[in-house]
Formats: structure tokens, C-alpha cells, sequence
């Protein structure tokens, strides 16, 4: 039994571009707002009035103090498509959730490209599965184990050529340094296999965290996507999914059940950035617009 966690999937939010200040969201006051359809002028988008239905009334929405900023590029026009997105991934070992995101990618339900992977293993089975899609592997960092690895400024230099929008992290075990971070702001996501906060930070990767849970006696685990920042696992959370932790289970048979979640969460989680349904509210909180109804958000 493999629960969804969507604490506001009742809730819906409506935003009305500012003209005084085209990069943000805030709510009307002006009690529930239709809206019928948006498109994108210059830098900032337009929204028409429809009947919605369902609203969480905004006088509600705005005690909350909830203002919304656009991820930056605004929804798309009606009548053009969206950019397909350039995508980079960082591994260290079998990177099954690269290839989960990657065969999302083929099928068409994400819409964007990896174009590099990224490594400290050189050999890995992420790796591997790259340079047989015929995606190029770049080795970072530089070690006595990696002598072909880059430092932190050429890792940046060699990145720039792939023209990246969004780096996922899939189960690599160095620290993002933060001339990276800084070139890609809220454009790093990271997948860790326990509900963050919890469990998370150094020392806390792969078996060990699974193991850390079990004997903490949590009833529940989950994986969390988060956007990067220069710690381990403290950036914005964006996506969680739960999953019970049974009386028995074994660190294995945690890690399975977990994994299975990462896979179908990190999909639709690449999903949503490359159809740029991302935002971020005004208390830098990043939500998801649902792809099936644009009301709701989670
Ligand atoms: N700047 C950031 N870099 C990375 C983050 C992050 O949030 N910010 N996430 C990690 C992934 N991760 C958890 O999700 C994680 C990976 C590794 C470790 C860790 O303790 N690593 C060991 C070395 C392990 C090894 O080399 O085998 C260590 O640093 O001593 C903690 C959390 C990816 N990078
Ligand atoms: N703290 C980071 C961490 O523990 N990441 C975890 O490593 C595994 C990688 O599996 P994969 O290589 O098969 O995707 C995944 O479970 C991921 O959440």
C-alpha cells in the first residue's frame, strides 16, 4: 500500500500578474476570481477571467500572506508550445532513477532531454547506461580515484556548453559546490529517501538511511525531492511521497518500497519543471501546478 501525500491538493490558488511588478503573484482580494485562460505577453503573463470552481475563498488564501513568484518564465502562450528543457544528472551508482526520468523522457511524459551526466564513479552503472544512450559523462570531481575528474570551476566551464535548464541529483554522494549552485539558481533538484527533514544531512545516503529509520521506530518513510542548496538535504523541499514502515521490514525491503516511490515521483517531478509548472510563493515555498487541473496545487 503506497499512500500520495498531498496536503493542499484541495487547495487552489489563483494569481494575478502585478503590472507594477511583472516577475510576481499576488492574490486579489476582490473575493473569488474567474479566470478563463492565460497567455504570455513580453515578460509576463496575463490572466482572462473564467468561472473556477472550488476556490479556497482568496480572503483565506491571503491571511496565509500567500503571494506567488513565477519560476521565471511565465506560463506559455495558448498558441506556442514549451521550450523543451535541456536536463543534466549527477550519479554515483546504478542510477535507477536516471533511468526512470531518462525512459520518461524517451515516452514522451517529460518533456526534455538529458544532455550530460555527471559522476564521481567513472565506471558506474549510471554511467554505463549514459554512454550506452549515447549521452556524454563528465567526471567530477578530481581525486586520487578519479584522476580524469575536473575541478569545481572547469565542472562549471564544461556544464555552459550543454545550454542546461535543470540538474537532477540521483543518488550522488559529493557536495554540490556552490560555484554551481550559483550558476543554476533553483535549477538543482535532489531526490533523498527519507521525509525531510528527518534523516537527512551528512552521513545519511543510500542503506544508511533506511537503516536510521527502522531503528528510530518511524511508522512511516517516504522519498523527498528538494532543490540544492551548499548543505546536504536543507534546500527547499518541492515533493514528498509516504510509504509505511512495516513491523518486520528489513533495511532491504524499506529501500524497495521507497525506491519504487523515488522513481514515479522524480518522473513527474522532471515533468513539472520542464513544462515550467513550478512556482514559488512569496514565503519561498516551491508548489507544483497539477497537470490535469491548473486549480489545484501541492
Ligand atoms: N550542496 C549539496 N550537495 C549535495 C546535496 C545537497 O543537498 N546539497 N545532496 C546530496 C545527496 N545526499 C542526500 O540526498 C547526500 C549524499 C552524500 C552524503 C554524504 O554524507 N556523503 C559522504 C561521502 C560518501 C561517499 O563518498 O561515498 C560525505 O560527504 O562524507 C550525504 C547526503 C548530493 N550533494
Ligand atoms: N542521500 C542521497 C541518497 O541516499 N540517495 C539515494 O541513493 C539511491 C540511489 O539509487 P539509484 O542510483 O538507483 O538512483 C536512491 O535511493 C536515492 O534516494
Amino acid at each position: 500500500m503506497d499512500t500520495l501525500f498531498n496536503p493542499s491538493s484541495t487547495s487552489s490558488f489563483t494569481f494575478i500578474q502585478t503590472h507594477k511588478n511583472p516577475q510576481s503573484f499576488s492574490l486579489r482580494t476582490c473575493g473569488y476570481l474567474p479566470f478563463s485562460s492565460q497567455f504570455k505577453t513580453q515578460s509576463w503573463v496575463c490572466l482572462k477571467a473564467q468561472e473556477f470552481h472550488n476556490l479556497t475563498p482568496l480572503n483565506v488564501l491571503k491571511k496565509r500572506g500567500l503571494k506567488c513568484v513565477s519560476s521565471g518564465e511565465g506560463l506559455a502562450d495558448e498558441g506556442e508550445g514549451i521550450r523543451r528543457k535541456n536536463l543534466a544528472v549527477f550519479v554515483s551508482g546504478g542510477g535507477s532513477n536516471f533511468r526512470a526520468v531518462h525512459q520518461a523522457t524517451v515516452s514522451g511524459d517529460v518533456h526534455g532531454s538529458f544532455v550530460v551526466l555527471v559522476t564521481n564513479k567513472h565506471d558506474c552503472g549510471g554511467a554505463n547506461y549514459a554512454r550506452e544512450n549515447g549521452i556524454p559523462v563528465i567526471i567530477y570531481p578530481n581525486t586520487k580515484g578519479e584522476p580524469e575528474g575536473l575541478s569545481s570551476t572547469d565542472l562549471v566551464a564544461a556544464l555552459s556548453k550543454y545550454k542546461i535548464d535543470f540538474i537532477l541529483l540521483a543518488g550522488y554522494l559529493k557536495l554540490i559546490p556552490s560555484e554551481l549552485i550559483r550558476a543554476y539558481p533553483k535549477s538543482i533538484l535532489n531526490i533523498h529517501p527519507s521525509l525531510l527533514p528527518a534523516f537527512g544531512g551528512k552521513g545519511y545516503y543510500g542503506t544508511k538511511v533506511h537503516k536510521a529509520v527502522i531503528a528510530s521506530g518511524a511508522r512511516y518513510s517516504g522519498p523527498t525531492i528538494h532543490f540544492v542548496d551548499e548543505h546536504y538535504d536543507t534546500g527547499r523541499i518541492l515533493a514528498q511521497r509516504i510509504v509505511p514502515v512495516l513491523a518486520n521490514d528489513t533495511v532491504e525491503e524499506l529501500a524497495a518500497r521507497v525506491l519504487r516511490q523515488e522513481h514515479k515521483m522524480y518522473a513527474e517531478v522532471a515533468a513539472a519543471v520542464c513544462d515550467e509548472r513550478v512556482i514559488w510563493r512569496e514565503d519561498g515555498v516551491p508548489i507544483i501546478q497539477s497537470k490535469a487541473n491548473p486549480n489545484h496545487y501541492s
